[in-house]
């Protein structure tokens, strides 16, 4: 089991201020391209503002900066539903400033079925070996990235697979477990008592986040906030 360090803040303000640093630090101490992984959803778009506000205070970062998203819905980027979209519209001014460059987990098929191999090649050429930082989220469910309760999660040798949300069928796309692994830290963004509790009994359950916790190399700061 990995170890897990919970770091508990007051609110999602103060959350982000922290992380946000930790990412700026990434950044500029790297001395070769940096990549992130990084989840969607509603909680984390305090953390990407927060980023944005610090990045566009900064000078351009010397190291380029790629970015991916954990997951992503089959909609169209301008979608309030999309995850890409979240970044771009979260990140204006160094996504002006062309400071990350997004891989998208999306192409023009019409399933992510019919599209997984083709993105699954091409993230395989684009992904490095590790990602510096991977940000994921949690539902209620046990669901991480798009991982939902009974998804392949063990020895998936895919970059990246096809999902169906389980309750409003919606199409995805998510990065497979064993490739978020390959990443240097993790974090996991946590916000409400309820999802703390699911979290704190998932050693015992067998559920994505079980095998997070289960199979992940390195250490898991989970940042809670009410
Ligand atoms: O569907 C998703 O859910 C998780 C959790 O999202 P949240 O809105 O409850 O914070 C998220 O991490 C994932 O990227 C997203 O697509």
């Amino acid at each position: 089991m990995s170890t897990i360090r919970y770091h508990d803040f007051d609110d999602i303000n103060a959350l982000s201020k922290s992380l946000s640093q930790q990412w700026l630090d990434i950044i500029y101490s790297a001395t070769t391209p940096v990549s992130f992984a990084l989840a969607g959803g509603t909680t984390p778009a305090p953390i990407y503002r927060q980023l944005d506000a610090l990045l566009s205070a900064c000078a351009t970062p010397h190291q380029p900066i790629t970015l991916v998203a954990t997951d992503e819905r089959w909609v169209d980027d301008a979608d309030a539903q999309s995850n890409e979209g979240l970044f771009r519209r979260c990140l204006p001014g160094s996504a002006a400033r062309q400071d990350w460059q997004l891989l998208s987990l999306k192409n023009e098929a019409p399933t992510p079925a019919a599209a997984a191999a083709a993105i699954d090649a091409r993230l395989r050429e684009q992904l490095p070996n590790a990602f510096n930082a991977v940000l994921l989220g949690m539902g209620a469910d046990g669901h991480i990235a798009s991982l939902f309760p009974g998804a392949p999660v063990q020895q998936d040798q895919r970059t990246c697979l096809a999902a169906l949300h389980p309750q409003t069928q919606q199409s995805r796309m998510s990065l497979s477990l064993p490739r978020l692994l390959h990443t240097e830290r993790i974090w996991l963004l946590i916000s409400g008592a309820e999802k703390r509790r699911v979290l704190e009994d998932a050693e015992q359950q067998q559920l994505p986040i079980s095998a997070l916790l289960r199979d992940a190399g390195c250490p898991i700061d989970v940042f809670w906030c009410p």
